[in-house]
């Protein structure tokens, strides 16, 4: 059984806070991640791409919701944070970034907030999202190098214009002589391994924090594609929505995500499990435990799954019989954070009749797309230009 804690307001503490979950485990810096390996899982690229004299300079951004990765030329993933800044509100300074200010959420004084700068996969909050973007830059280049570096930078295939100008202006600001986009869905395929540029049928669906990315890809480019705002923190939302309206208790951010990751599955558990969960009482304010199953969580979250699983199914009945027919033999590849949802694969395989993947690092893939098209810049520039109208110097 798990016990999850979170401790009543009334006490002077924000009613999310948490008592004994730890920070997730994603917002640890992993040892760096070797390179990609000079081999050509793109088939249809040359990748005789020049060594740039700016080699180990150039980066590679998956600017997330829940997290920002970044990859840097010639040394692989380096950082890995959630995508949160506390602020002073009364000096307007930065007292921290990433994982030290994820832990701040519903832990701080009034004068400090913890803040998510982006929601629903797209720039909410532009001067956070630029000051994180340049405090993370700094970080990886360590003042190594002088001239500023080329980023690629991943966003949803669903994003406005404006939106895309924002995410480019962000990076320009945060310190980028050269900003290229690359798309979500197009970063997680090559990530995954997924042989992209070669003229059959991969389907990748991307369930971060704020989007779900399902696309279809043939020779290098997007066939079909469809990005929804429904993802983790939707889950995170129904099931704070759930305890509240079933059991009257207040949850936290956090701590919802928690049961999620511990308890949550999108098919029925042979072996059900339970959680206690303790809170805050809303009718009497004062501190409440409770049980929760996971078949609990799962009626919880069962809107938002459906609504994936709607999204899968919409992209398949308009993809060309050809490429369905590649998809058939292929199978779904599944990537992104939600990707880790216990039973996700099953249950979409039962509704779609497709074999369903899950990529072996679903939660590194965008980064590892961004990364790739950085290491081979010149031969990946087919993968980026063709969606990518906003090529910006600076
Ligand atoms: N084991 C797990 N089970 C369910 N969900 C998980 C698990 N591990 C991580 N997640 C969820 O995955 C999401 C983060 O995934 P990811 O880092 O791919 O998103 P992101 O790139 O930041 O978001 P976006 O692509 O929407 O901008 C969070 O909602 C997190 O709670």
């Amino acid at each position: 059984m798990t016990t999850l804690e979170t401790p009543p307001t009334g006490t002077g503490l924000a009613p999310e806070r948490t008592i004994v979950i730890d920070d997730a485990p994603e917002a640890k810096v992993p040892a760096p991640r070797p390179a990609t390996p000079a081999r050509n899982p793109l088939g249809g690229f040359s990748l005789a791409s020049p060594m740039s004299k700016f080699v180990g300079r150039d980066i590679g951004v998956d600017l997330g919701t829940a997290n920002t990765l970044v990859y840097v030329r010639g040394r692989g993933i380096v950082l890995n944070e959630p995508s949160v800044v506390a602020i002073n509100t009364m000096t307007g300074a930065v007292v921290a970034v990433g994982s030290e200010a994820k832990q701040m959420i519903g832990r701080t004084p009034a004068h400090v907030v913890a803040v998510r700068p982006l929601r629903d996969g797209v720039i909410a909050d532009f001067e956070i999202t630029e000051r994180m973007l340049r405090y993370f830059i700094q970080k990886v280049h360590r003042r190594r190098y002088f001239a500023k570096p080329r980023v690629v930078v991943c966003v949803p295939s669903g994003i406005t214009g404006v939106e895309r100008r924002a995410v480019i202006e962000a990076a320009s600001q945060a310190g980028a002589r050269q900003v290229h986009i690359v798309e979500e869905p197009m970063a997680a395929a090559i990530g995954a391994g997924l042989p992209v540029a070669e003229a059959t049928g991969s389907m990748v669906v991307d369930i971060g924090g704020g989007t779900t990315e399902v696309a279809i890809i043939s020779l290098g480019g997007i066939v079909n594609a469809q990005s929804i705002r429904t993802a983790g923190d939707e889950f995170d939302e129904a099931i704070i929505n759930h305890v509240k309206k079933v059991y009257s208790l207040m949850l936290g951010e956090r701590s919802a995500e928690e049961i999620k990751m511990t308890l949550a599955a999108a098919v029925p558990l042979a072996n059900p499990e339970v959680a206690e969960i303790r809170g805050r009482d809303l009718v009497t304010g004062l501190p409440k435990t409770i049980v929760v199953s996971s078949e609990d969580v799962r009626d919880a979250i069962a809107e938002p799954v459906q609504a994936i699983i709607d999204a899968v199914r919409n992209t398949l009945d308009s993809c060309p019989p050809e490429l369905a027919a590649d998809i058939m033999e292929r199978g779904i590849m599944l990537t992104g954070g939600g990707a880790l949802l216990r039973g996700l694969d099953q249950r979409l395989s039962d509704e779609t009749g497709m074999p369903v993947v899950i990529a072996s690092d679903p939660l590194d893939c965008v980064a590892l797309g961004a990364g790739k098209c950085v290491d081979e810049f010149e031969a990946l520039q087919a993968v980026m230009a063709p969606h990518n109208p906003y090529q910006h110097r600076f």
